[in-house]
């Protein structure tokens, strides 16, 4: 795992911005796996910038997002294909049939789950897949707990996680209970993996990841077992970590 420090969410995201439009520029047609939640929104932001500012084109990019949450219909406001539409889809030239994110109110839950992994296996492998990290170390919607070789699945998300997300809903009960998610063995699948932390709450987690201790306990830690991940963190988010042992 390669670690890469930068001074502030601001340099974070332009770096992870940087690193997407090369693969762009290796790749016209690359596959992009994406994330939800704060950590990303800054690299979307550079990403609509490169589209508006540096004439960059995501024409003939297909985007798989990781989760969504299960019984929110895409419409929904709180719905991660919202999330999506609101701070990257509207802004970018990436064609509407190339978005692909698991819909939460499928008919069959287990239908959809093994149609999403197919569509992985079909458009895949990702390129360069996006990952933010939960205070309790998950990826995706992968919490403590979760097996290695899981694909897309179905998932309880933990009390901690539901009240981390709970400030982009009403209140805590507003959050829903389950999700899809894809899986640790979808995830180590994609080519290259970029894990964004940002911030003083993520600071124990990261500390926890360099400890390299491959757990299901720290899904982030299967990271450890790919041969292309680099770390982004600014220094608020690493500023727990031992210098010396690193
Ligand atoms: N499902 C998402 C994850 O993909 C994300 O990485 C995590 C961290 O979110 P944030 O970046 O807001 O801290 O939260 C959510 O639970």
């Amino acid at each position: 795992m390669n670690v890469h420090v930068y001074e502030n969410f601001d340099t974070l995201s332009k770096e992870a911005a940087k690193r997407v439009e090369e693969q762009l520029a290796e790749k016209k047609a690359s596959v992009l796996g994406l994330a939800t939640g704060s950590t990303p929104i800054g690299l979307y932001q550079k990403m609509s910038e490169g589209v508006k500012k540096r004439g960059m084109s995501y024409r003939y990019v297909q985007t798989i997002n990781l989760d969504e949450y299960l019984g929110l219909d895409p419409a929904h406001p709180r719905s991660y294909h919202t999330f999506m539409e609101e701070h990257l889809f509207k802004h970018i030239d990436l064609p509407e049939a190339n978005r692909h994110l698991p819909n939460g109110k499928p008919g069959s839950v287990e239908e959809e789950c093994l149609r999403y992994e197919r569509l992985i296996d079909s458009i895949g492998p990702i390129d360069l897949q996006i990952l933010g990290l939960g205070t309790n170390g998950h990826i995706g919607f992968n919490e403590p707990g979760t097996a290695e070789d899981e694909e897309t699945h179905c998932v309880q998300l933990a009390d901690s996680t539901r009240e981390d997300n709970a400030r982009f809903f009403g209140s805590i009960d507003e959050v829903p209970t389950h999700a899809i998610t894809m899986g640790i063995r979808s995830i180590l699948k994609s080519k290259e993996i970029l894990l964004l932390a940002s911030g003083k709450n993520k600071a124990e987690a990261v500390k926890t990841l360099l400890e390299k201790k491959v757990t299901k306990e720290f899904p982030a830690s299967f990271l450890w077992n790919h041969d292309n991940v680099t770390l982004m963190v600014d220094r608020e988010a690493y500023g727990l970590v031992d210098i010396k042992g690193w």
